[in-house]
């Protein structure tokens, strides 16, 4: 029986209020209108930037909200106007939309798209209301994705087709985090090889940068992290040193110990941390003249970053990166390929799977230190 143009009632994980665990709920997801896709989402994974909102730290949190913006299914039903996806594709939902027409998608410039930033900030679709009910409340949208449910609504725009070969349990991952650092250091900082770099973070962004540096033929691929557990890991996906900062001799900073390390400073730098003060370090690290850093990392609502004008004025570049730089509809099915080719890695990233019901698991997993990723089963 088609459940085309009606209302589906499923299982989502609700935040309904910061702070506080998900609730498993019985939600109403209304039928998709124009320009607009209903996904039955098959697998999703749990980012920090979840755990950031849900925490109460971003400036745009609103509540009652249904999160995940990591997530891989299959269309359900398409809206009036719908045709970049049709029935039953296997689609990956993009955070960072592309409708090819706005004036970002256009200056070929950025990877970012204006079309619907302005809703999706607020939680909302493109009019500006939401598709979400539960218990005869309004729930907000997430980054334009919400693939905490086992069905949403996404605008068009916000969804691509990739190859039906690839399984969801991997291509959800390149949604957010490991498109994000692959992309930093292939897209954003061009890294030349015999570059030196460092990267602070060994999370699923930084270990995906460290991909990314190798594809590039970095030289020194320094991984700067609070917690050793972390070099083993760096170590597996390429990364030539590992420098725990808290562990330095006294009177010397990661600052010295990197221009050390690299005979001046490094060429790039990326933050993968959302730490301001790691952001500063990573800016101070690069090379005098020419060394760039890559701000990837999200950090709490009225955070600033700062450092001395004259790093910048004797060469150094501050920049930063959304998604990787990557334009999602044009780009995931070449890097869906890339994956089913072996080219960029996948599977080494997920440390932790849970069905829906215990998606609280990843949030407390994501805080000990030990996952990389978890992903979670939507229909378990
Ligand atoms: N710009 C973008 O498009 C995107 C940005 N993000 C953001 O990127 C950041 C990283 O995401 P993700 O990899 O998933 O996060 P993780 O928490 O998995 O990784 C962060 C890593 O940084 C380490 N760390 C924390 N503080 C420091 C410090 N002071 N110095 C060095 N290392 C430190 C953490 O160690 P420990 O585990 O011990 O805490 C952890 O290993 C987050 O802020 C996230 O919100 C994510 C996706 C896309
Ligand atoms: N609402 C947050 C925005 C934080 C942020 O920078 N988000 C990243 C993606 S993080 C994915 O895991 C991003 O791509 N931002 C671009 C955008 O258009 O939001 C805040 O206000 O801090
Ligand atoms: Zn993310
Ligand atoms: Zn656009």
């Amino acid at each position: 029986m088609s459940t085309a143009g009606k209302t589906i009632t499923c299982k989502a994980a609700v935040a309904w209020e910061a702070g506080k665990d998900l609730s498993i709920e019985t939600i109403e997801v209304a039928p998709p209108k124009a320009h607009e896709v209903r996904v039955k989402i098959a697998y999703t994974g749990v980012c920090h930037t979840d755990a950031f909102t849900l925490s109460g730290k971003d400036a745009e949190g609103e509540f009652p909200v249904i999160f995940g913006h990591e997530g891989a299914g299959i269309v359900e039903s398409i809206g009036e106007g719908v045709t970049s996806v049709k029935v039953g594709d296997h689609v990956v939902c993009l955070y960072t939309p592309e409708c090819k027409e706005c004036k970002f998608c256009k200056s070929g410039k950025t990877n970012l798209c204006g079309k619907i930033r302005a809703t999706q900030g607020k939680g909302l679709m493109p009019d500006g209301t939401s598709r979400f009910t539960c218990k005869g409340k309004k729930l907000l949208h997430y980054m334009g994705c919400s693939t905490f449910s086992q069905y949403t609504v996404l605008a068009d725009i916000s969804v691509v087709a990739v190859d039906p070969k690839a399984p969801m349990d991997r291509t959800c991952l390149l949604g957010c985090g490991i498109t994000t650092g692959y992309g930093a250091a292939t897209n954003t900082a061009k890294i030349s090889p015999g570059d030196n770099i460092a990267i602070f973070g060994a999370g699923c962004i930084g270990l995906s940068v460290i991909q990314g540096a190798v594809e590039r033929k970095a030289g020194k691929i320094i991984v700067v992290d609070i917690n050793d557990d972390k070099k083993e890991w760096a170590d597996k996906f390429g990364a030539t040193d590992f420098v725990n900062p808290t562990k330095l001799p006294a009177g010397v900073t990661i600052v010295d110990k990197l221009v050390e390390m690299t005979d001046g400073g490094c060429d790039f730098t990326f933050d993968c941390t959302g730490n301001v003060g790691v952001m500063r370090n990573a800016l101070e690290a690069c090379h005098k003249g020419w060394g760039e850093s890559i701000v990837i990392g999200v950090a709490p609502a009225g955070a600033e970053i700062s450092t001395r004008p004259f790093q910048l004025v004797t060469g150094r570049v501050w920049k930063g990166c959304a998604f990787g730089g990557v334009k999602g509809r044009s780009q995931m099915p070449g890097l869906v390929q890339d994956y089913l080719q072996g080219k960029i890695k996948v599977d080494e990233f997920i440390t932790h799977r849970h069905p829906l019901e215990d998606i609280n698991d990843a949030f407390h997993d994501m805080h000990a230190g030990d996952c990389i990723r978890a992903v979670i089963t939507m229909d378990e």
